[in-house]
């Protein structure tokens, strides 16, 4: 497990290696004065009337409804850990004088519809589920053939044990210890030798997102953080005051003149539905016109072609008690001005499965490289070909993506990918096959894990481009001429370690290969953390912030800025407040203006009011 600082230093040295510092430029990068973009400002179309816009074209606009959730999140209740679903009340005598094994039934993965077991098959003997990040607990019917254990509830199979923490054993009297071949093998039995708390590393339906709860503002301009949670809900468009790409084209200034990145996003888990609608970029039309050319595009005529679909709302309860339902299908905003938009008949589109999650990091991360500049037309979504009798988590499929990203062999003048962000897949469980496949692709892995909290599991490498591609790299910019390896990060699929991972390690070495020089991994601020008792106790109560510091060296929370930094009357303190939840709980980025880092070495174990933290930008 590398430390953060150890992880840095083996990018940068990838970065120097191949994508050096520009020394020359073979043009100036254009600045347009504060001045200059107002009259751009004034003289650019402004709208005239709400328009709805795909999800990610909505970025940087202002948001003309009010958004609330369609659907709960977690959908439902699911394992926060690759491990054993179990029945925590059997587990209360485990000791090392008193080892307990269980049987283990099978395996659910993330995106398998939950086994249904009945109470009288479970209370014959000890019995387990292998269970990876995602999926779903095991459902209990009653002697009736009812669903009788309500979700959330210490019921049969209730908890996770994470498998580090048992030994596995893959013959009935094979004493063989788990940790080292368990992510590769399903086991026959398991044997823990310490009780499990009552929904242990459950993840509870709801517990950050409820039906009805208000997600956007009208007003609000469109965030990369409201599109990660938007995303998350299966929003395909939202209703905005376009401004005809603007924003984009304003973004795209501060590009000129760096080193383009060719930049493929890559989603992995056959749980993760991809909402193609709300990642088209209609921005980028007029991104691509440039700079010089402000006033060409203000068309909204094609974008009032898009479908308001209806959606069906569900409730906040029972879906973990249902998981079949069929789920809503990608959903328009519910938008009070809505009935100003013609409704056209809904086109055939993917819904949800059972046990299906919307793919929220690859807009978010869409998103992300958006705001930070990048060119649209650099970056790209890769998708996985799913083989017929596959289920989407196909180790060979996703190896002839990445290949063909790195050869790019769809047309002569293409320039391979320089940078390939793929998330999920990276941990411990049987289907995380990401690092191995990258090996088996030839590439180096720099470092797989790392000491920091959210975001633990994450990996860096880097691949050969295609050799006979690198004479092509010589033509054109000249910028180009020396990458021949491409750079890889894989992140965890956990939305909240995909986005830490993003800001704090992949932004920052992104700008470097692009030739910034400003560095966006030093804190714009030291600063206490408020909230007095109140603050600790929540903080205490929240399992995101409250982790044993070895060996979380690092811990990234988002957080609120407080205006006043005087001591209040009531003797609390103001600075900043950590928006500590779990890493799949997205809510809080809503709230937050920042990242707070409780920095390496404090070796502290829990987060005390007043405790020093450094703060970071959401952006670079
Ligand atoms: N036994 C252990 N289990 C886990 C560990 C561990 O150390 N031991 N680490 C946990 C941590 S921390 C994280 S983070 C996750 C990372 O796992 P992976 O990178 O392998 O990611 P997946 O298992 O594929 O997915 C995790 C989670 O994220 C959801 N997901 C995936 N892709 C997307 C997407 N595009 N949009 C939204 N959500 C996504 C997925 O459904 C899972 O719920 O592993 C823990 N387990
Ligand atoms: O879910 Mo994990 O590292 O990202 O916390």
């Amino acid at each position: 497990m590398s430390s953060f600082t150890q992880a840095m230093r083996v990018i940068d040295d990838f970065i120097h290696e191949y994508y050096p510092v520009l020394t020359q430029r073979p043009f100036s990068p254009k600045s347009t004065s504060h001045s200059e973009a107002l009259i751009h400002v004034k003289e650019s179309p402004l709208p005239t009337e709400p328009a709805r816009v795909p999800l990610l074209s909505s970025l940087g606009q202002k948001s003309c409804s009010n958004v609330r959730a369609q659907i709960q999140m977690p959908l439902f209740d699911n394992s926060a850990m690759d491990g054993y679903a179990l029945c925590s009340s059997q587990t209360i005598s485990a000791s090392l004088a008193n080892p307990l094994t269980f049987r283990v039934l099978g395996i659910i993965a993330a995106g398998d519809p939950p086994p249904m077991v009945s109470v009288s098959q479970e209370q014959s003997e000890l019995t387990c589920w292998a269970i990876m990040t995602g999926a779903p607990f095991p459902l209990t019917l009653d002697t009736k053939g009812d669903l009788s254990i309500v979700s959330g509830s210490a019921g049969l199979y209730d908890a996770c044990v994470k498998l580090e923490l048992v030994t596995a054993h893959h013959q009935p009297n094979d004493s063989s210890t788990a940790t080292s071949n368990c992510s590769t093998k399903v086991p026959t039995h398991i044997t823990i030798t310490a009780p499990v708390d009552s929904n242990a590393n459950r993840r509870l339906a709801g517990e950050d997102i409820k039906v009805g709860d208000q997600l956007l503002n009208a007003g609000d301009i469109v965030r990369k953080e409201h599109v990660m949670v938007l995303a998350s809900m299966g929003v395909q468009d939202v209703e905005v005051e376009w401004d005809g790409g603007m924003w984009a084209r304003q973004r795209q200034v501060l590009g000129d003149g760096y080193r383009r990145l060719r930049i493929g996003i890559i989603n992995t888990g056959k749980e993760v539905v991809l909402n193609a609608k709300s990642e088209e970029v209609l921005a980028p039309i007029a991104a691509e016109a440039g700079t010089d050319n402000l006033a060409t595009t203000n068309d909204i005529s094609s974008i009032k072609e898009y479908p308001l679909s209806t959606f069906h709302s569900t409730s906040s309860q029972g879906l973990s008690n249902n998981p079949v339902d069929p789920l809503t299908p990608p959903i328009s905003c519910a938008a009070s001005r809505s009935t100003s938009v013609a409704e056209t008949t809904r086109q055939p589109r993917p819904y949800l499965g059972a046990s299906q999650i919307w793919n929220s990091n690859g807009p978010y991360i869409h998103a992300a490289l958006l705001t930070w500049g990048f060119h649209p037309s650099d970056i790209e979504v890769l998708s996985v070909p799913i083989a017929e009798g596959q289920d989407g988590d196909d180790p060979e499929a996703f190896q002839a993506t990445v290949s063909n990203a790195l050869s790019c062999n769809k047309g002569a003048d293409e320039q391979p990918f320089d940078v390939l962000i793929s998330t999920g897949g990276v941990s411990t469980g049987v289907h995380d096959y990401v690092p191995s496949s990258i090996l088996a692709l030839g590439g180096e892995i720099g470092f797989h894990k790392l000491k920091m909290r959210p975001g633990g599991p994450m990996m860096f490498a880097h691949l050969a481009h295609d050799p006979s591609r690198r004479n092509t790299e010589v033509k054109g910019d000249a910028m180009m001429t020396k990458a021949t390896r491409a750079a890889y990060f894989g992140l965890p699929g956990n939305p909240l370690a995909a986005a830490v991972c993003l800001r704090f390690i992949v932004a920052p070495a992104l700008q470097k290969m692009r030739g910034i020089v400003q560095d966006s991994r030093i804190p714009c601020a030291k600063i206490q953390i408020s909230g007095g008792g109140r603050q600790e106790e929540r903080l205490q109560q929240d399992r995101a912030v409250v982790q044993k510091k070895p060996p979380y060296t690092r811990m990234y929370v988002p957080a609120r800025l407080h205006t006043s930094l005087t001591t209040g009357i009531d003797g609390e303190r103001s600075g900043v407040e950590a928006l500590a939840r779990g890493s799949n709980m997205t809510r809080a980025l809503l709230n937050a203006d920042s990242w707070v880092c409780f920095a390496e070495g404090e070796g502290r174990e829990k987060v005390y009011e007043g405790d020093e933290v450094e703060v970071y930008g959401l952006d670079l």
